[in-house]
């Protein structure tokens, strides 16, 4: 089976990920495509630009519809393989390949299928398929990728969205611009953030406090806190969310002031209970060099949990109280609270930076068998920098050789670092071999490393590691808005109605393929069949066994020229007779033509005619291999004598069941 010959279809398109322009997104588009590929054609009809279904109006005021349209055509005789290649080409256009679209009734339910996919846990799957449709779809399925790219931080995933958005010219609403934003603000795009956030309508208090939580996490603290007073004025109340974020941001500009400031508007807004703001608070608080009103905040709180235990213990981390640490550690387990990974690391540092190596392992060991928590990579790091700093290096190796993290690239810089302390060059190199294998493409890592040969005056090793860098440096990452666009698309494949031998509805290859389909008798009630909606949505039109088709050309020509679509044609090109079928009319409107051949029967030539092996004489006559078979010129030629040797061969056959019987 030959497969068709079709222009490429796969491009990469760059799209503008800042601003919504669907004229500028067609044009750079357009021109990155002429870039790419000098022999790309733009066309125009790929790309969605209005959201609306444009060709309703334009079809039905008759004018040209600005999508262009293609037909192909695949033709040849019986057994040829041009429902295998119809349904392949179909399958290509419907899905990557890599998932099983569901078609029924031989359309593409998008919306409903990326639904699924996303209930199912198959994120990425769906916003690839949703790319490589290029389709549009509505509001709600945008809203349930978009959410799910947020809470499974697929913040990459979620400018797909977006980016796909744009292609197919659609605006979201204010809710969706909401959660693009969001989307944005957390992936640290303050900048698309605070575009989308300047498009809103009426920014309502979410979308406040997405911006100032993403500058302040972004470290852009200031801009952070400019805009709660913007909002502030603006005449919002601040609630939890902004409170975290106002007194995470003070905490790290170590602006008590501030702090103080928004602890009042906290006090009067009566949210003093929660929990998380109480954290935050505390944690301002010891920051901003104030332990006292630390302590005081964390005495006040009615309501306590690890997390308010951990700020304080961090709180006296962070001021070097090694003996408050400890005190305060004990003191939260009496009360009867459980410690946590994060509580077990702040008291580790404390240790380390106490000197206190047997406290250390003790706490260390106790993770696990008093609170079943299986201590962490950064709780391993913590240990060999314990070790390390008190200069037992040779024990801080041995460790991290029998880590259960051996294989992480931070248990090994803690080792590097530990070094440079008391460390031996050996050491060091051992260190910086395995810490190169497992994470070779973090610039901090090589910081460290250089770092660390500059502390034992190899200076040789730092140049060589700075040049790397440099090397590092120049190579840039892909952008994220490079998207890659396989042409998939909606697809709708129709067959004859008169054809049902192998199924009603399902066109199927003489080996068994299968694809549903529309059984009709005319094409032309195939609009009103799907309904107009659907109709608009499909982009590919597959039709099967066209030669039974009277209105084939009618058809093609208007779904083509004026409706935009692809329509993919397979069919006889001939009858029995070597006499033209319906499927010739469509030549001179085709894009392209491909004659596929099969193999003859006789001598296993190609075979290019159909020869029909009984005497019937009309033209339509539904059959398969009993009636039919493919040949080559020659035996067509001799048809009479393949005829009589066929007949002969049944013959024998039938006789030889008879025997049997
Ligand atoms: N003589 C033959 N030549 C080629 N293929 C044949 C022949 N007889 C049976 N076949 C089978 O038919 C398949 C093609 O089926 P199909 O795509 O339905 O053809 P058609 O285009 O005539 O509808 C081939 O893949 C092969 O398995
Ligand atoms: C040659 C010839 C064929 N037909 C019918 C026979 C089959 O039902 C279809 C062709 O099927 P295929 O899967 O595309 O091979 O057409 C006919 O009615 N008249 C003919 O002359």
């Amino acid at each position: 089976m030959k497969s068709l010959m079709y222009p490429t279809r796969t491009a990469a398109i760059l799209i503008p990920n800042l601003v919504f322009n669907p004229s500028k997104s067609l044009s750079s588009t357009s021109k990155f495509l002429q870039v790419k590929n000098p022999n790309y054609l733009p066309q125009v009809r790929r790309l969605r630009l209005s959201s609306s279904y444009s060709s309703v109006s334009s079809e039905e005021n008759g004018r040209c519809h600005q999508k262009e349209g293609e037909i192909h055509v695949i033709v040849g005789p019986m057994f040829a393989g041009k429902t295998t290649t119809l349904l392949r080409r179909i399958k290509s256009e419907s899905s990557n390949g890599s998932f099983q679209a569901r078609v029924s009734n031989g359309f593409l339910n998008i919306d409903h299928t990326l639904k699924n996919l996303c209930f199912s846990g198959r994120l990425s799957e769906a916003i690839r398929l949703l790319c490589h449709t290029g389709h549009q779809v509505d509001s709600e399925t945008y809203s349930l990728l978009l959410q799910d790219c947020i809470f499974k931080t697929y913040y990459q995933n979620g400018r797909r969205i977006h980016s796909q958005m744009v292609i197919v010219g659609f605006v979201p609403n204010e809710y969706l611009t909401i959660k693009l934003l969001i989307l944005y603000a957390k992936s640290g795009d303050l900048i698309t953030a605070h575009i989308l956030f300047n498009k809103l309508i009426t920014p309502n208090l979410i979308s406040w406090n997405a911006m100032i939580a993403g500058y302040v996490q972004k470290g852009l603290e200031e801009k952070g806190l400019n805009l709660y007073y913007k909002m502030r004025q603006t005449g919002f109340t601040p609630d939890q969310f902004t409170f975290s974020s106002v007194f995470r941001a003070c905490a790290t500009l170590a602006t008590l002031e501030q702090g103080k400031q928004a602890h009042g508007v906290l006090i009067k807004t009566q949210i003093t209970g929660n929990l998380v703001v109480n954290s935050a608070l505390i944690d301002m608080y010891f920051k901003c060099s104030c332990p006292y009103d630390g302590h005081l905040v964390f005495n006040k709180a009615s309501d306590k949990n690890v997390i308010t235990w951990t700020s304080l213990i961090s709180g006296y981390g962070q001021h070097g109280r090694v003996k408050e640490v400890l005190e305060a550690f004990n003191r939260m387990i009496s009360e009867g609270f459980r410690p946590n990974k994060v509580t077990f690391l702040v008291v580790l540092s404390a240790c380390s930076h106490g000197g206190l190596v047997q406290e250390g392992w003790d706490y260390f060991h106790s993770m696990t068998k008093n609170y079943g928590i299986a201590p962490g990579e950064k709780h391993y790091a913590a240990m060999v920098d314990i070790l390390g700093r008190s200069g037992r290096l040779d024990e801080a190796f041995e460790f991290v050789k029998s880590a259960p993290c051996k294989d992480h690239p931070v248990i090994w810089g803690a080792l590097i670092q530990a070094c440079k302390v008391y460390g031996n060059m050996d050491m060091v190199k051992i260190a910086a071999k395995k810490y190169f294998e497992l994470e070779s493409d973090n610039v901090g890592k090589y910081v460290v490393l250089s770092n660390a040969y500059a502390t034992f005056s190899q200076w040789d090793n730092v140049a060589e590691i700075r040049s790397g860098l440099k090397e590092l440096g120049m190579k840039k990452e892909p952008g994220y808005s490079m998207i890659e666009l396989c042409m998939c698309r909606n697809v709708a494949v129709i067959k004859s109605s008169k054809d049902t031998r192998y199924g009603v509805d399902s066109i199927v290859t003489h080996d068994g393929e299968k694809l549903s389909c529309w059984p009709l008798e005319a094409l032309s009630s195939f609009k009103q069949r799907i309904g107009l909606d659907a109709y608009h949505k499909v982009e590919v039109i597959g039709i099967d066994e066209a030669q039974f088709f009277e209105d084939l050309y009618d058809f093609c020509i208007k779904a083509a020229d004026l409706d935009g679509k692809t329509v993919i044609v397979a069919g006889l090109d001939g009858d029995y007779l070597r006499r033209s079928f319906g499927v010739l009319d469509i030549i001179p409107i085709a894009d392209s033509v491909t004659k596929l051949k099969a193999r003859c029967e006789v001598c296993g030539k190609p075979a290019v005619f159909t020869l029909r092996k009984t005497e019937e004489t009309q033209r339509e006559l539904v059959a398969g291999a009993d009636v039919y078979m493919p040949v080559c010129r020659k035996h067509y030629v001799s048809g009479q004598v393949v005829k009589q040797v066929a007949r002969n061969v049944l013959e024998t056959q039938s006789l030889q069941c008879g025997s049997l019987l």
